[in-house]
């Protein structure tokens, strides 16, 4: 992606010191590198910062405003893979019929991705709640409270970025009285960051209330997992919900374009242009195929579920974690999934909403 021009020296992101970026023009990182104080202390000619990630809880951007170093995030680039994420956890823990005719979803921080999961829900069909503070208070109408959230929704999604400060922060926003407060046979999904729920309040809280199911993607202390609570939860993954094909390469492409601004380049290619065709591209199905199938087709979060449990019981459990999400496996988006053989029909249509690609029949 970069020129040859380009002196490219890649460090692990959780051993990057400050010594590595004596000399260094750019620094490009994900969210397990703290970019702080203490990492730039040597930082003498650094023109930009780029993490090619959604997140930036990673990233003291006081350290860098006082230092006058430009920075770039990649705000949305995995939001669809997040949404695709719920989507799959959801659809296979609860049944169809429930979701679209009973069953209520409440999504807390309704941003880039919680925005893209209430477009989707909402095109199907199923009813949500909505928490956002920062937006409500911006005037924006069509929220509830968090308390109301908690007390009337079946399913509850959590995507609020993690703050420690100001007037809504976000850690341990889910605590015991939160908890305590959730409707009967409530499910959790944390996609967000770890300590926006209080895991060992959790830990309690499925003791105390067994009707709670949880699912999480994003755990507190990452990668040191707390492994009772792995063993709690219904569906555990190792920080992957993110982790389309989609989501990586809109990232990386994202900061390519900032670091040709900010360098007088040309920009990049457009990026579809970098997507190869996905390994399963199109299926010919019947109309007794079901949306759960589909999905699964394209991504089974069990799979995650299984290699996180697999990883867990061993001393070296954090790098088997960060192992799991170095070497993952290639996720596609539900759009590249081209679906052909169906009539326009309501089966139709909940695959259209879902996000596939269809060639009516
Ligand atoms: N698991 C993963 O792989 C993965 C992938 C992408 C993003 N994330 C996490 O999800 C977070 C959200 O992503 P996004 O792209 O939607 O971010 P975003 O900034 O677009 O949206 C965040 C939303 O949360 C709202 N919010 C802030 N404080 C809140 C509070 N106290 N209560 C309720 N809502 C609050 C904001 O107003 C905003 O609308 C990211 O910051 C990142 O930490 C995780
Ligand atoms: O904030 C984000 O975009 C996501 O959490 C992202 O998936 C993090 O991925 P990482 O940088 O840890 O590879």
């Amino acid at each position: 992606m970069f020129g040859a021009d380009v002196d490219l020296v890649k460090v692990a992101g959780r051993t990057l010191s400050a010594e590595y970026l004596k000399g260094a023009d750019v620094l490009l990182v994900r969210s397990v590198t703290q970019v702080n104080d203490a990492l730039l202390a040597q930082a003498n000619q650094l023109k930009m910062v780029g993490t090619a990630t959604i997140g930036t809880d990673h990233i003291d951007q006081a350290s860098l405003d006082k230092r006058g170093i430009p920075f770039f995030s990649a705000p949305g680039c995995n939001a669809n893979a997040v949404a695709e994420y719920v989507l799959s956890v959801v659809f296979s823990l609860r049944e169809e019929e429930a979701l679209y005719n009973h069953l209520t979803v409440g999504i807390v921080g309704v941003g880039n991705v919680g925005g893209r999961l209430q477009q989707r829900l909402t095109a199907l069909g199923i009813k949500v709640l909505l928490n956002d503070p920062p937006r409500q208070a911006k005037g924006e109408q069509g929220f509830v409270s968090l308390q109301e959230l908690l007390s009337r929704a079946d399913i509850i999604c959590c995507h609020t970025p993690l703050i420690t400060d100001g007037d809504f922060p976000t850690y341990h926003l889910i605590a015991q009285e939160q908890l305590a407060a959730c409707k009967a046979g409530a499910l959790i999904i944390n996609a967000g960051r770890g300590s926006v729920i209080d895991n060992q309040a959790l830990l309690i809280a499925l003791d105390e209330r067994p009707d709670l199911q949880v699912v999480l993607d994003v755990w507190e202390h990452e990668p040191r997992l707390d492994e009772s609570l792995v063993n709690r939860v219904s569906i555990a993954t190792p920080h992957i919900a993110g982790y389309s094909l989609e989501g990586k390469l809109r990232g990386t492409h994202m900061l390519r374009s900032r670091f040709a601004d900010i360098f007088g380049e040309a920009p990049p290619a457009a990026f579809p242009s970098y997507l190869p065709k996905a390994a399963i591209h199109h299926v010919h199905v019947s109309d007794e195929v079901t949306a759960k199938a589909l999905i699964r087709l394209v991504y089974d979060p069990y799979c995650d579920d299984r290699a996180l449990r697999a990883s867990i019981g061993y001393q070296d459990q954090a790098t088997r974690f960060d192992r799991l999400r170095k070497h993952y496996p290639v996720r596609r988006e539900f759009e590249s999934l081209v679906i052909k053989g169906l009539a326009e029909s309501q089966l139709s249509n909940t695959l259209k909403n879902l996000g596939f690609t269809l060639e009516l029949a």
